[in-house]
């Protein structure tokens, strides 16, 4: 046997798993999903030609994906395996022999799907009630998160009473995915943030499933579209068709985009059509699923490890085309990030022409070694945002020219920073470079923020440009300027009262939306939200100091020290009494909610795991409206850690460590008042002696 072949086999190997472990833990992926395929052939190949070193848990033998240890888990009753795929129509052909010396001639159709570039999840439902919903995970295993799929909108919590019966248990499984436009608007608000785009819907919508926060993930707009369905013994359904119809009556989302094919000439036909079409979809695709209609005929074919026999999956090439780099362009953010962009030669790619590339950063146009006047080659696949791949060095020109990259900002000219462990250099100005100002103004009238009617982001900006408004405070000078402004090119009488009805009508804004607005690096909406919740007035927010705000729930510590040091800024201070002048709501209005009793006054707390009879931000409220404080972590002076379902086991070792008592839910729930107690009873019980008196029922062993 050569070492070659061994040593390129345990190299293989090593890789692969690696970048399994990057894609399905992480969401990122290092090289393209064709790439990976292509490494993935090869080690098969070598493994067939050498079975001898075929190791049983090979990346070839087993579903990449994982379990993330972040939720608890639950077995699959019938296991969630791969797709066999490939990237030729050959293979295609190939398959179709394969599927039909199995049968042995006997008459058979398929059923052609699109294949949804999401994550794949399976559904449970129990008396026409949505009852769990697990990932994939190692294909045994998978990670339970009803509570985030509950989220998503298209997904019916109850069947119609509609369509055919169906059995009391049953299983639907499906891709979740993240619309495009959803993705697209994120992607956008991350690049105003200045944090790293994601590379493509996929990746944001496994991301966002792994969110402990279910309001979190409602926010990421996640969607669902079913694609099987599967029962406890013989299917009632004789074809995955007849099954798929009948998900549709009773309420589930299946995409229409599937079709009968009784040939392989027609499965090629479908794969054709939908090579350009797909992009007409508000979800990204991947390619095409083709799958032996009949249940019977399924069972008869069987399973590899891995995947059906009675399946594959075609995928689509990544369209790739070579174009010349014209310039590059680098654009500033909002908080002063600068990112490059390639400003190509038009090139058709993927449906679209394309005319722009990502390049990220500054390595990145190292790495690529990238000269003005190249041939690249640029690549446009499930990455939704074109990237260049490379460079076609036979072709460089003579004449070619190096990128230099800025060292200074190319709207204002101050040096630029690359602050420490990040990947962008930044403009440091920020009070004074024009695009972060004006920026900054459009995202104050931006929908999620103060939603000035009349006032988009171009209008925004061509005030800026003519000088009439610098910052937010300054567009509530802009009725003293009417006259003027009914002057200006499109602009007009009715222009300008619908614009001051607008300027109006935000000073009502709440005040968790106006403190998004201000843009402070990191304050997203939930986090204004919170902030604003936890202090109510701006004053008690500008009072409170970074430790503090690091102990408000879902506050990091990034946050909170990016939250402090803005407010101590004198600019902003005097920003914030314009704002006030102006009339903008800097607190919120109407009553605090009224603590329900002090039962839990002086105690802090760390909830952690997954809770039963109460999700973990009614607890947190719980704990509030009784005088307790929720932390984020544990430490000596933590009165207690409400352990829930699956708590990881690092934070259970330090709580023992430290000597913080762990409870459970109940044992939280019985420190609370009951129903018929007065609120806000006095209570002469110590806080600890209240602990006591729920330990008849604490975790075992977890008391001091
Ligand atoms: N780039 C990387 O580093 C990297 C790393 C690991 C895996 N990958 C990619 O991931 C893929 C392997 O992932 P996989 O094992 O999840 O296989 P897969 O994604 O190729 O196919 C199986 C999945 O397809 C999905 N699917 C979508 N529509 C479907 C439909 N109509 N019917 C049935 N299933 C449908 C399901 O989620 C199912 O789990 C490979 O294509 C590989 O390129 C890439
Ligand atoms: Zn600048």
């Amino acid at each position: 046997m050569s070492p070659d072949i061994e040593a390129r086999i345990i190299a293989l190997t090593e890789q692969l798993h690696h970048l399994n472990y990057q894609y399905y833990q992480l969401d990122q992926s290092e090289i393209s999903d064709q790439e990976f395929d292509g490494l993935l052939a090869e080690l098969a190949r070598l493994e067939a030609e050498h079975p001898s070193l075929a190791h049983p848990n090979s990346p070839t033998q087993r579903v990449g994906g994982t379990i993330t240890k972040q939720f608890p888990t639950a077995e699959h009753r019938y296991p969630m395996l791969s797709l066999g795929n490939t990237y030729s129509e050959a293979d295609l052909r190939e398959f179709d022999e394969r599927v039909r010396k199995g049968l042995e001639g006997a008459e058979m159709q398929y059923v052609c799907e699109l294949k949804f570039d999401g994550v794949a999840m399976s559904l449970s439902y129990e008396h026409d009630q949505l009852a769990q919903g697990v990932t994939r995970g190692d294909s045994t295993r998978g990670d339970v998160v009803t509570n985030n799929v509950r989220t998503i909108r298209n997904l019916p919590l109850h069947l119609r009473p509609a369509g055919p019966a169906r059995p009391p248990g049953f299983e639907v499984r499906g891709e979740i995915f993240m619309p495009l436009p959803v993705f697209e608007e994120l992607n956008e608000q991350r690049e105003a943030d200045g944090e790293a785009l994601l590379a493509n819907p996929r990746n944001a919508a496994s991301g966002a499933l792994k969110l402990q926060d279910s309001t979190q993930v409602a926010a990421r707009k996640l969607r669902f579209y079913a694609y099987s369905f599967l029962m406890p013994g013989r299917s009632q359904f004789e074809t995955h068709s007849a099954s798929l119809e009948a998900l549709s009556a009773w309420g589930l989302p299946v995409s229409d985009t599937w079709r009968r094919c009784a040939t392989i000439e027609q499965v090629l036909d479908f794969v054709h059509e939908w090579d350009k079409k797909r992009f007409d979809l508000p979800v990204a695709t991947d390619g095409i699923v083709i799958k032996v209609d009949d249940f019977r005929q399924q069972e008869l074919l069987g399973y590899t490890a891995k995947s059906p026999r009675w399946a594959i999956a075609y995928k689509y090439p990544a369209e790739a085309g070579r174009t010349r780099l014209q310039a590059i362009q680098y654009q500033v953010g909002r908080t002063g990030a600068v990112t490059p962009v390639a400003l190509l030669d038009p090139v058709p790619l993927a449906g679209t022409v394309v005319k722009r590339a990502s390049l990220h950063n500054a390595n990145q146009i190292a790495a690529l070694d990238l000269r003005l006047g190249d041939l690249v080659f640029v690549e446009k696949g499930g990455e939704i945002i074109p990237k260049i791949t490379g460079v076609d060095l036979d072709a460089r020109p003579a004449d070619s020219q190096p990128i230099v990259y800025p060292t200074a900002c190319p709207a204002c000219n101050t040096p630029l920073i690359r602050p420490e462990g990040e990947a962008h250099f930044r403009c440091p100005n920020d009070r004074g470079c024009p695009p972060q100002l004006k920026a900054k103004l459009e995202h104050f009238v931006s929908r999620k923020a103060l939603d000035i009617d009349g006032l988009g982001a171009e209008t925004v900006g061509r005030f800026f440009d003519l000088g009439l408004v610098t910052d937010a405070a300054s567009l509530y000078g802009l009725p003293a300027r009417a006259e003027e402004l009914a002057h200006l090119e499109r602009m007009g009488e009715k222009s300008v009262q619908r614009l001051l009805a607008g300027l109006e009508a935000s000073k009502q804004v709440p005040f968790d939306r106006v403190l998004f607005g201000l843009g402070i690096r990191y304050v997203g909406e939930t986090v204004a939200e919170k902030l604003a919740a936890h202090y109510r007035t701006v004053e008690a927010l500008a009072a409170a100091t970074a430790p503090e705000l690091a102990a408000v729930p879902e506050v990091g510590g990034v946050i909170a020290e990016s939250t402090a040091a803005w407010f101590q800024e004198p600019e902003n201070q005097d920003l914030m009494e314009r704002l006030r002048t102006a009339g903008v709501q800097l607190a919120l209005t109407g009553e605090a909610p009224q603590p329900q009793s002090d039962r839990l006054a002086g105690l802090t707390f760390v909830l952690s795991g997954v809770f039963e009879l109460h999700s973990r931000d009614e607890l947190q409220e719980l704990i509030q409206q009784h005088g307790g404080k929720i932390t984020g972590s544990i430490s000596k002076k933590l009165s207690f850690l409400v352990a829930g379902d699956k708590m990881g086991p690092a934070k259970r070792e330090k709580a023992i460590g430290l000597k913080v008592p762990i409870i459970s839910e109940n044992d939280l729930l019985a420190m609370l008042p009951t129903a018929g107690e007065a609120p806000a009873a006095p209570t002469d019980e110590s806080p600890a002696a209240a602990a006591n008196a729920a330990s008849g029922t604490l975790t075992q062993g977890s008391l001091f």
